[in-house]
């Protein structure tokens, strides 16, 4: 199992623009050993802020993008187009402005698709998403995502994984609704433990005073109950990317020192 790395960034600008730096790095480097890359987005302040800094980097032309695969880690279950729902807030900030492959972007179910209001039809349909297109070398029932950005809430939160909610405890689904949660709006979609797992490098982004007591708890041996955060665990890395008041609360000893 990955133990976590830890960087720490001055602050919430410097930070969006550092992983969106890492993240030109990091598809470029796969697409050039396989050909194809994936990526799984979050919702949130930081992870819209990295997609915006992507956006605007010259480096983003790296990256082929018709050759990148896109998934989100959740969504707020509201009507397509919504300006709360994370995929309208990663097409504004990114997507609309590079040249993806529309079958490759796997945004989520809103309340206006084949489902209609239905979250947990919504959520099966996006676990079929998943398995369809999973590869042979994947080993499992979800692709293996290159890289997936979680975004963490001052509960400690991600995705939409909620303390004591009943989705931490799901162990088979790939997928699935969330009623009342703690986060407006109170319905939403999610990828549950099990598929947050397949993938290769899980990077947390958090940035703001407000969650420095949530990385501490979640770096300091919390379980995934309390601090779901802690439950998602990449298969190859797990990256702390924070800002400085995000950090504040860590033991000096666990940041790198050429990063603060
Ligand atoms: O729907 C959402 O908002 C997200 O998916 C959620 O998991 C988010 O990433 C965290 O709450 C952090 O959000 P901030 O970066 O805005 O604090």
């Amino acid at each position: 199992m990955s133990t976590p790395e830890i960087v720490v960034h001055a602050d919430k600008e410097l930070l969006a623009r550092a992983v969106a730096a890492r993240l030109v790095t990091r598809l470029v480097d796969v697409q050039a050993s396989r050909g194809t890359a994936s990526v799984v987005l979050t919702g949130g302040g930081i992870g819209t802020g990295v997609l915006a800094a992507l956006a605007e980097s010259p480096a983003r032309d790296a990256i082929d993008w018709r050759q990148l695969s896109v998934w989100w880690g959740d969504e707020r279950f509201l009507p397509s187009g919504d300006p709360e729902r994370n995929e309208t807030s990663a097409r504004a900030a990114l997507l609309d402005h590079v040249p993806v492959d529309p079958a490759r972007v796997h945004p989520m179910g809103a309340t206006d698709g084949p489902d209609g209001k239905d979250a947990e039809a919504a959520a099966n349909r996006y676990a079929e998403e998943l398995a369809a297109a999973v590869r042979t070398e994947d080993h499992g029932p979800v692709p293996r995502f290159d890289v997936l950005m979680l975004g963490v809430g001052p509960d400690g939160h991600v995705a939409s994984m909620f303390p004591e909610h009943p989705g931490v405890h799901e162990d088979q689904r790939q997928v699935v609704a969330v009623h009342g949660s703690p986060k407006p709006p109170p319905t939403r979609l999610s990828l549950t433990f099990p598929a947050l797992n397949a993938a290769r490098e899980v990077w947390f982004l958090v940035s703001g005073e407000e969650k420095a007591g949530a990385v501490r708890l979640a770096l300091g041996g919390a379980g995934p109950v309390q601090i779901p955060a802690t439950g998602v665990r990449g298969q190859q890395r797990i990256l702390w990317l924070l800002d400085r008041a995000a950090a504040k609360e860590l033991p000096p000893d666990l940041t790198r020192p050429g990063s603060r």
